[in-house]
């Protein structure tokens, strides 16, 4: 049986003692897409926390590779899972390769340089998205949406089973949008395990295996998209009257109900 790289049993989260979402059970194994759908300010981005150890539970447990996440080293969790945050302007003037290569950070010995095994896994990384031209490109002199990949494979890089991503088309156009989630695809089809939060329910609907619906302090919905990505739920959530509607080509899309 697959291991799972990721659960969390009767998990609350909040900050300093004010619970913002209680008694959330998911599990994510390799090749599981799990998408993260909930209105502004539902608790997607503490639960993203909550699940990288970088804000304590209230209460609950969150395992990663079936271990207690509070049991495993910083190395030994960056080995574990990666997360790519929203592309953003960087302060510096990195160039694609050297981003990519801080990703091998917790491959390296203490105050070791990366080092040709680092370089070619970098190399890689990009060459698996595409971009592999980019390498000695400036990060902040491409476009928004090759920059998110270079975030993702920087992710790569890291070596870790479980990608974790935030918003991964926020801010991007209509190409990049579909070039992102054309890769987080081809991600699943290489049996990574992939968390991403958005704010679009169409694209939990195509992309994702299981979905999970945080609104009002609790898991609304957990499951298959075609049991959680639809009109009712959704109505419910948003407090929108929506209808998820079959498109001829078969995708589901949703719709106001007019
Ligand atoms: N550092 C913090 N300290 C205290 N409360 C916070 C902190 N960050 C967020 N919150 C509160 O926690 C709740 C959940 O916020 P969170 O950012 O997790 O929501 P979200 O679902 O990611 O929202 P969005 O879709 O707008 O990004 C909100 O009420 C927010 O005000």
């Amino acid at each position: 049986m697959e291991l799972n790289v990721l659960g969390a049993r009767g998990l609350s989260i909040g900050y300093d003692g004010r619970t913002v979402a209680a008694g959330i059970d998911l599990t994510v194994a390799r090749g599981d897409v799990l998408c993260l759908l909930g209105p502004n300010g539902a608790g997607k981005t503490t639960l993203f926390k909550t699940l990288l150890g970088l804000l304590p539970p209230i209460a609950g447990d969150v395992t990663v590779g079936e271990r207690p996440l509070g049991s495993l080293t910083r190395a030994e969790l960056a080995k574990s899972m990666a997360y790519v945050p929203q592309a953003q302007v960087m302060e510096f003037a990195y160039t694609v390769l050297d981003l990519v290569l801080m990703g091998r950070t917790a491959h390296l010995g203490p105050f070791s340089a990366p080092g040709r095994r680092d370089h070619e896994r970098a190399h890689a990384a990009l060459a698996d998205l595409g971009i592999a031209d980019l390498a000695d490109a400036e990060a902040n002199r491409i476009s928004g949406g090759q920059r998110q990949l270079c975030l993702v494979a920087r992710a790569l890089a890291q070596d870790a089973p479980l990608l974790v991503m935030d918003e991964p088309t926020a801010s991007l156009d209509l190409g990049n949008r579909l070039l992102v989630l054309e890769r987080v695809r081809a991600l699943k089809a290489q049996n990574y395990g992939v968390v991403f939060s958005t704010h679009d329910p169409d694209q939990a609907r195509e992309l994702a295996t299981t979905v999970a619906v945080i609104a009002g302090g609790r898991l609304a919905a957990y499951g298959a998209p075609q049991d959680t990505v639809t009109g009712p739920i959704l109505s419910a959530v948003y407090g929108v009257d929506v209808v998820v509607e079959r498109t001829e080509s078969g995708r589901h899309v949703v719709a106001p109900r007019y």
